[in-house]
Order: structure tokens, then C-alpha cells, then sequence
């Protein structure tokens, strides 16, 4: 039998650090939502107690490095499952990205292989067993648009925001989480987005404010590490994008756009600078 699942990835429309845990992790408060640019995971159950992973992608691990193996691996130990599973990841989010892209593929195979084998496990559990994978698991088990707190596991369902088109551009370099984590002077920080006022934003469907409201702390490390983003994010604003921000730990920059004549004159524009654009929808 074949379970098919789509991995979404997330864009942050704000990303604020409070300060760092003695866990090493930091306390943060972001919100997040979903957009329409995919993985696709196919999986299909094995008789024997195994776990193979494929790929068109040659460029992540397909071994217990791979966060999709880590989840079926957890599910696997933790509700006792025998059979075993073959994946198949068709990645179309760029890795390393500020994307979430192997976080939304650890939780689409814990949500796939709960159908597979008809576990019967509700959100919350799946999203407290993401939370074992990674700080972003939780969201994209849920998705939709939420406020996550703590070390983003903790979260807290909000209205989608205004529809738009969000255009994605992923300079070619990779970014570290941990590494931009760990520059981070949390206490240093000037300024802090508003959390209650991007929230009241989308409350009330405002897409100006959405834009006026986006804020991402880690920028603060990211762009002093990778000047090729903030040149991204001028390109972008440039070209008319009605909000651009970095999302997450970078470097994807994201620019909102309301208009669909300005797409394509800002995709057109950023192609000249960059390889990796998309343009996509929020999800709603
Ligand atoms: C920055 C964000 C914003 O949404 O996403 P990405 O940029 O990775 O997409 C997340 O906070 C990333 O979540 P995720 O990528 O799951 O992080 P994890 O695997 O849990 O942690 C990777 C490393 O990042 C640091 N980390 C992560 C989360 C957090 N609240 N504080 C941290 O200090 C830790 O050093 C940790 O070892
Ligand atoms: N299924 C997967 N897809 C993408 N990256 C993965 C996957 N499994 C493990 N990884 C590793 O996770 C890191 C990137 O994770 P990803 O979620 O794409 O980045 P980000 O958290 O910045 O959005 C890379 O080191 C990559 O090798």
C-alpha cells in the first residue's frame, strides 16, 4: 500500500529571540505560515523492519542523517511497529534555505505513516513527537498560520493572513541555524518586532500592515555573515515587492506582493541575480 503526503514550506513573517535557555536553545516567539512550495513524500510499507529513503535530490543524506528517516524511525520505536518503510522524497524546496524544507519532511512522514499503519495518533502527539526531531517539526505537522513560542514547539493557532503572492528568492550559499543561533546576542538586540502587532495585521486582513509589521531578528547575524542577502532583500524592494523580509535563519528572502502585474516584472528582475526564484502562494 502507498501513502502519499505533500511537505510544505514555511516562511517567517516575524522571528523574535527573547534570550538564550540554559539548554543551549533560545526562547523565541515567531509566526509562521505555509506557502505553496512542496516536498512530496510517497511511502510504502516494507514486510521487512526497515527503513530505505530515496531521492531525486542528490544533495541531502539518505541515511539516519535524513530527517524523514528520523521520524519513521521514532514512530517505529515508539508505538512498536514491525513492518518497515520505504520513502520516497521528491524535494522541491531548497535545502538549507530558512524553509523548514527537512523539518516539513519529518512531519509529513509522521503524519503519512500514522495513516499507513492507522496508528491512530491525534495532532498533539504527533507534534510532541516532532518536537524530538527539531524546533520546527511542530508547526509543519500542523501547519496553517501560528504563533510558536519557547523553542518553537509551543504553539498557538492564528488566522491565515491576507492572501498574496510571496516570491522566494534563495541566494546560492548555505546557512547554518545552529551558526546563526549561536552569533546571536539576544540581549544586545535594539529592536524587537510586534508580535501583537502583526497579529492584529492579519486579524484584520490588512495587508499593508501584514508588511509594515514583518520583522526577523536573525537577520542581525545573517546579513553581517552573508552580505549576498541584504543585497538580495535591496533587489527585491527595489523591484517594488510591497514587503520583503529574510525568513528564518536565512538566506531565503520572501517579498509580498498584492498585485499579480508586479510579479512577474520582480520575478524577471530577481532572475538576473539569482537562480533559485519562486513565486508562490500563501497557503491558505
Ligand atoms: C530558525 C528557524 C526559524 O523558524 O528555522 P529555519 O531557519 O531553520 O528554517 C527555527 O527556529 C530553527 O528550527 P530547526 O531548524 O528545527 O532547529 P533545530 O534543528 O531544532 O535546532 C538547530 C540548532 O539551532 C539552534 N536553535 C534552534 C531553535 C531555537 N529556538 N534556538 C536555537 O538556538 C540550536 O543551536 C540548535 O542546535
Ligand atoms: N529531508 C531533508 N530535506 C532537506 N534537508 C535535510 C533532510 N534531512 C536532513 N536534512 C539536513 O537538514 C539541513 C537542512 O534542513 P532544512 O530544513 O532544509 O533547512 P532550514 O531548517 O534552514 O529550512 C541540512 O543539513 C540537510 O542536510
Amino acid at each position: 500500500m502507498k501513502i502519499y503526503e505533500k511537505a510544505p514550506a514555511k516562511i517567517n513573517l516575524l522571528l523574535d529571540v527573547m534570550r538564550k535557555r540554559e539548554d543551549g536553545f533560545h526562547e523565541v516567539e515567531m509566526i509562521m505560515t505555509m506557502v505553496d512550495l512542496a516536498d512530496r513524500l510517497e511511502m510504502e510499507e516494507l514486510q521487512s523492519d526497515s527503513i530505505f529513503i530515496s531521492s531525486q535530490a542528490g544533495y541531502i543524506p539518505l541515511d539516519e542523517k535524513n530527517l524523514a528517516f528520523q521520524a519513521a524511525r521514532l514512530i517505529k520505536d515508539r508505538y512498536n511497529v514491525r513492518k518497515g518503510v520505504y520513502i520516497h522524497l521528491d524535494k522541491n524546496i531548497p535545502v538549507a534555505a530558512g524553509l523548514a524544507g527537512g523539518s516539513s519532511d519529518a512531519a509529513a512522514t509522521l503524519r503519512g505513516l500514522n495513516r499507513l499503519w492507522q496508528l491512530g495518533i491525534s495532532e498533539d502527539e504527533l507534534c510532541t513527537l516532532g518536537a524530538e526531531l527539531g524546533s520546527d517539526v511542530p508547526f509543519c505537522v500542523t501547519g496553517g498560520t501560528a504563533i510558536a513560542r519557547g523553542r518553537g514547539e509551543k504553539l498557538e493557532r492564528i488566522p491565515n493572513p491576507p492572501q498574496c503572492w510571496v516570491i522566494l528568492a534563495k541566494p546560492p550559499i548555505n546557512v547554518s541555524t545552529a551558526d546563526v543561533y549561536g552569533k546571536l546576542r539576544a540581549s544586545e538586540l535594539k529592536q524587537h518586532p510586534s508580535t501583537q502587532d502583526m497579529v492584529e495585521a492579519i486579524s484584520q486582513g490588512s495587508f499593508a500592515d501584514v508588511c509594515a509589521n514583518l520583522g526577523n531578528v536573525l537577520e542581525t547575524v545573517t546579513l553581517q555573515l552573508h552580505p549576498e542577502v541584504l543585497q538580495m532583500k535591496d533587489i527585491m524592494q527595489r523591484l517594488g515587492a510591497d514587503g520583503v523580509l529574510m525568513s528564518g535563519s536565512g538566506p531565503t528572502v520572501f517579498g509580498l506582493v498584492s498585485k499579480e502585474a508586479k510579479v512577474s516584472r520582480i520575478y524577471n528582475g530577481l532572475r538576473g541575480f539569482c537562480k533559485e526564484v519562486y513565486v508562490v502562494r500563501m497557503l491558505t
